[in-house]
């Protein structure tokens, strides 16, 4: 069985406030990627067996054992994973490798299963991925509300700064939290292509750490792009293109600084993460 587990960018992360758990009241706007990681999984009669980074610490790994061991073992399953989308960039790629195996295991092994705790359990991102497209996030991302976009051509740039995501929580203060977002506007604006008035809490504790981040979304902007941002923790930022030519264009551009890539965000992709009929970015 073979799954793309797809990444995502934040059009717009507004940072409301500290909970009592430790965590981060957010409000954002979760939009999946066309392209992303892959898996390889099969059913084998007991156990787990694994090959990629970080073995048993590894996201997937880790929802395998969430899942059978929810789930008292009924077999078990050989992955393999291919990782295509850069670490620790604020893009999700291990939160959604991670959805990919609940959702695999689910149709191997069915039951009745709480697969939404069991993806908040294994991350705050991971909730999202289940179902992809675009969602309105609340809570720590796992209050999720649908909502509809048309495919937008971006380009994902990311740096090669690793930027932990508690790193940068670690870093929010008080004067990062900041209101709503206005979600109606934004909508209206991407579907316009006009510039939309979203923000990222997390670009002020982010480039306190790494003041250079702030040269490389002015890069992004230099390229035409519009509605650059940080995505998520980061040190990945999106910026939404004109149409394709113009995404692989700026994408070329940027090759040089990093990893690279056009595609399109938005809903409607096959279970290969490829938008039907429409052709996915150029590789980094
Ligand atoms: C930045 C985002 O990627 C935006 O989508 C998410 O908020 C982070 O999601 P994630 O990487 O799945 O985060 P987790 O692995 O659950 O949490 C990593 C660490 O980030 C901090 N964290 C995460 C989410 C949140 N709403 N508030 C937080 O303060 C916590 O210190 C937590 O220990
Ligand atoms: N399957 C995986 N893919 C990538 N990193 C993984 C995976 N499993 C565990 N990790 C570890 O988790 C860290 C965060 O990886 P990940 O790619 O999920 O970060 P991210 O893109 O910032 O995700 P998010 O936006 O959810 O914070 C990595 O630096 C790595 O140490």
């Amino acid at each position: 069985m073979e799954r793309v587990a797809v990444g995502k960018v934040n059009l717009g992360l507004s940072l409301l406030g500290r909970r009592p758990d430790g965590y981060h009241e957010l409000h954002t706007l979760f939009a999946a990627l066309s392209f992303g990681d892959r898996l390889l999984l099969e059913p084998i009669p007991e156990g787990i067996q694994f090959r990629g980074r970080y073995g048993r610490r590894n996201l997937a790994y880790r929802a395998a054992e969430a899942y059978l061991e929810a789930a008292g073992w009924p077999g078990g399953v050989r992955i393999v994973l291919e990782k295509a989308l850069p670490e620790g960039a604020g893009l999700g790629g291990g939160s959604s490798d991670a959805a990919q195996v609940l959702l695999a295991l689910k149709e191997l092994y069915p039951k009745e299963l709480d697969l939404e705790a069991l993806a908040l359990s294994l991350g705050a991102d991971v909730p999202f991925f289940l179902r992809g497209g675009v969602a309105e996030g609340r809570g720590v991302g796992e209050r999720l509300r649908p909502l509809a976009l048309p495919p937008l051509p971006v380009v994902v740039f990311a740096p090669g700064v690793r930027l932990p995501t508690p790193r940068v929580y670690g870093e929010v203060k008080p004067h990062d939290f900041a209101p709503e977002l206005p979600v109606e506007e934004i909508v209206r604006a991407l579907e316009r292509g006009e510039e939309p008035l979203y923000w990222n809490s997390l670009e002020g504790p982010a480039f306190r750490l790494h003041p250079e981040l702030k040269e490389v979304k002015a890069r992004l902007k230099a390229l035409g792009l519009r509605g650059v941002l940080l995505s998520g923790s980061g040190s990945a930022f999106f910026g939404l293109a004109e149409d394709e030519a113009h995404a692989e264009r700026a994408a070329r551009a940027l090759r040089y600084h990093g990893f690279a890539r056009a595609g399109w965000l938005g809903g409607g992709y096959g279970s290969l993460g490829g938008l039907a009929g429409a052709k996915t970015g150029a590789s980094s």
